[in-house]
């Protein structure tokens, strides 16, 4: 997990929380180094800094005129001759040599020169061109990069792990063959991309070496479980995902290759290069992200197809990685009965080459005719559920009034002073969190700390005072979800939160920001009509960044100030209408009393833009784990009301049995699911 830190230097960093622990899961301990097992790691992952004043790609370009430097306009990089390379290491990750071995991020400004291996910020390329302070030595000094500190576990695991054909007993090797859907990849091909097996982990080990083939960097290893019918893949990374950036397939690139295929699973890889000769990457963590550092190693590629999966997020990611390699070049192979992911294809004899001609380009004209949308509005139709996005696991009443969570869109949730608010939408973030969704904390009220701490008891369900034993397992795993904060502390100005968080999109493919609250980029105007034309203009600007950027943005704001005991509707929510005109969901936590009985709290959903669907479920809250959501076994009841004019009656209904609304269409006694 990574925090983005502010303080005195002229950078804002992404740091891990605490250090990098070494998880282990799925390696068996006999594998892993004797005591100590986990060990602290400062400098292992790639530093990256998020500059105060946010570069663009004419600003590079205008500062390298200046300076006489020369550089070329490349996809997703400028190219220039690099400071950090001597004469004679002028080669590329294919051997090849070239005098433009510095790539420039164009977003970012950050730089990787491909001869030494040399990365930092824009601000340290500067200051080595000015040759200022230690910048130059600094970038030399970087170029040194570390051994990685797992080196010996890394080359411990490879040692040990076979080729597949060299497994003494050959029903073994069959069924590895079966349980990896590899009965039509040929030993040729698993021994070209060096593929290995790891007999008492059961698992495949597929390698990343250093480019430039100068030796072992990190391994992924893959194992299988059977899932009722079908194979459930489980993988493990060393380094940890955060730093395990390999592009699968790398070292077999030539550079001269000017098309390549993309593929989120190594699996995939082999299939698609086996079947059609073609240069193929797999990316390192599939669909979750597409960390701007493997971009420099795409440059050279004029066209890039993109076959991500078989599935409604498979293809998100790829129109959301197509954006940041320039739509231009891209192309996407569409999920699709006749169009599964490549190493199903090959399984099921079908024609690859047809299904990668069929691949759609990624680029969109500004206007466009229902010819261009048919076949994306027939993915949608066809595939409701995903359509309708990740849905949680612990607030079925959620699933079953918003259907999901789904990107691009606004979410407004508001609720009495001290209701439980913060506390609520941790817990609601935290479980798409954990289901992959990469999200962003922007915690204006409350320290990272604190909300940290809340969101750990969260996800470990109860109180781990009584249990610090177990922190560090839960920690370990808590490490390793998707999740970033912001580390913005009280009044914050829109331009930089929103700067910050176009960072993040781009940095860690975030779809997920949650904002606690909007009060905190309000500035201190005193007259009333400027607050609320602030907030006004504030809602605009998070609208337009939701919508942008395919990212989901939720954002808490507090009621106006009304009687104590009225239940807030969407008119409450602080300002103009403007606020839940642009939001697509309007969340209410309603703290009054409607059921007798102590402590229940309610979740309105007031709008829903999605479908329509709104109502009211309880919330129970359980002091020990700080959750909310509804223990599997209990009862809730579901209303759906009318709309967000009919206002929950304060009139209990007979005993447990929940509240009634007044204007309540339907009543449903329903049991969660589990
Ligand atoms: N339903 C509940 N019953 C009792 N205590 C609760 C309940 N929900 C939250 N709390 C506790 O109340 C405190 C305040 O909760 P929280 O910070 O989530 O409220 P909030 O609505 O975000 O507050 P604010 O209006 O200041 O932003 C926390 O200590 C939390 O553990």
């Amino acid at each position: 997990m990574w925090v983005l830190l502010r303080g005195g230097s002229p950078f804002r960093t992404l740091l891990p929380l605490r250090g990098e622990w070494m998880g282990r899961r799925g390696v068996p301990r006999s594998l892993v180094p004797g005591p100590p097992r986990r060990r602290y790691r400062k400098e292992a992952l790639p530093a990256l800094d998020v500059p105060v004043l946010p570069v663009t790609a004419t600003d590079i370009r205008q500062y390298l005129r200046t300076h006489g430097i020369p550089f070329q306009d490349g996809h997703s990089c400028l190219r220039a001759p690099s400071p950090f390379a001597g004469a004679s290491q002028h080669k590329d990750h294919a051997g090849g040599t070239t005098s433009f071995s510095l790539f420039i991020d164009k977003t970012t400004g950050r730089f990787l020169c491909m001869a030494s291996l040399a990365e930092g910020s824009w601000e340290d390329f500067q200051a080595s061109v000015e040759g200022r302070g230690d910048a130059t030595k600094e970038g030399v000094l970087l170029s040194k990069a570390p051994e990685p500190v797992d080196s010996e576990e890394v080359r411990r695991i490879w040692d040990r792990a076979v080729p597949l054909w060299e497994l003494p007993d050959p029903q073994e090797a069959q069924l590895a063959r079966v349980m990896f859907g590899l009965s039509k990849v040929t030993d040729d091909t698993l021994k070209r991309f060096s593929v290995r097996y790891l007999r008492p982990a059961r698992s495949l080990v597929f390698p990343w070496f250093s480019p430039g083939g100068l030796g072992l960097r990190g391994l992924k290893l893959v194992g299988a479980e059977g899932q009722g019918d079908g194979v459930h893949y489980v993988e493990t990374t060393i380094p940890r995902p955060g730093a395990f950036h390999n592009l699968f397939g790398l070292p077999l690139i030539n550079r001269r290759d000017v098309e390549v295929v993309l593929t989120s699973r190594e699996l995939d890889s082999l299939a698609l290069n086996q079947s059609m000769g073609l240069p193929t990457l797999a990316l390192p963590r599939g669909i979750a992200c597409l960390p701007p550092a493997l971009l420099p190693y795409l440059e050279q590629f004029r066209r890039i197809v993109l076959w991500l999966g078989d599935d409604l997020r498979s293809w998100e990611a790829a129109k959301l990685f197509a954006r940041k390699l320039n739509p231009k070049r891209c192309s996407l192979v569409r999920p699709g009965d006749q169009q599964p992911r490549p190493l199903e294809a090959l399984n099921q004899g079908l024609n690859l080459s047809r299904i990668l001609r069929s691949a759609l380009p990624a680029w969109h004209r500004s206007i466009v005719s229902f010819r261009q949308l048919r076949e994306e509005v027939l993915g949608e139709l066809s595939n409701v559920e995903q359509a309708a996005g990740v849905r949680w696991s612990r607030f079925p009443d959620l699933n079953r009034l918003l259907k999901g969570h789904r990107k691009g869109e606004l979410t407004v949730f508001t609720g009495p002073t001290g209701s439980g608010k913060t506390t609520f939408i941790s817990e609601y973030a935290l479980d798409l969190c954990t289901q992959g969704v990469n999200t962003l904390w922007g915690s204006f009220e409350i320290s990272n700390v604190r909300l940290a701490r809340v969101m750990l008891t969260q996800f470990a369900v109860g109180r781990l005072e009584e249990q610090l034993d177990k922190y560090d397992e839960w920690a370990d795993r808590f490490e390793d979800l998707p999740l970033y904060f912001m580390t913005f502390h009280g009044q914050q100005s829109i331009r930089t939160v929103i700067d910050t968080m176009q960072h993040a999109v781009y940095v860690y493919d975030i779809c997920h920001v949650v904002i606690d609250n909007l009060q905190f980029m309000m500035g201190h105007e005193q007259l009333s009509t400027d607050r609320i034309a602030a907030q006004d203009y504030i809602v605009g600007a998070f609208r337009k960044f939701a919508t942008d950027n395919s990212c989901h943005v939720t954002l808490v704001i507090h009621p106006r100030k009304e009687d104590d005991d009225k239940e807030l509707q969407t008119a409450s929510i602080f300002g103009s209408a403007k606020a839940s005109q642009e939001a697509d969901n309007v969340l209410i936590l309603q703290d009054r009393r409607l059921v007798t009985g102590p402590g229940k709290r309610y979740l309105q959903v007031s709008k829903n833009r999605f479908d329509g669907d709104v109502g009211v479920f309880p919330l129970e809250f359980n002091k020990s784990s700080l959750t909310f959501s509804i223990p599997p076994k209990s009862k809730a009841r579901l209303k759906k009301i009318k709309d967000d004019n009919g206002l929950v009656a304060k009139k209990p209904s007979s005993g447990k049995k929940g509240a009634v609304s007044q204007n309540s269409e339907t009543c449903l006694d329903q049991a969660p699911n589990a």
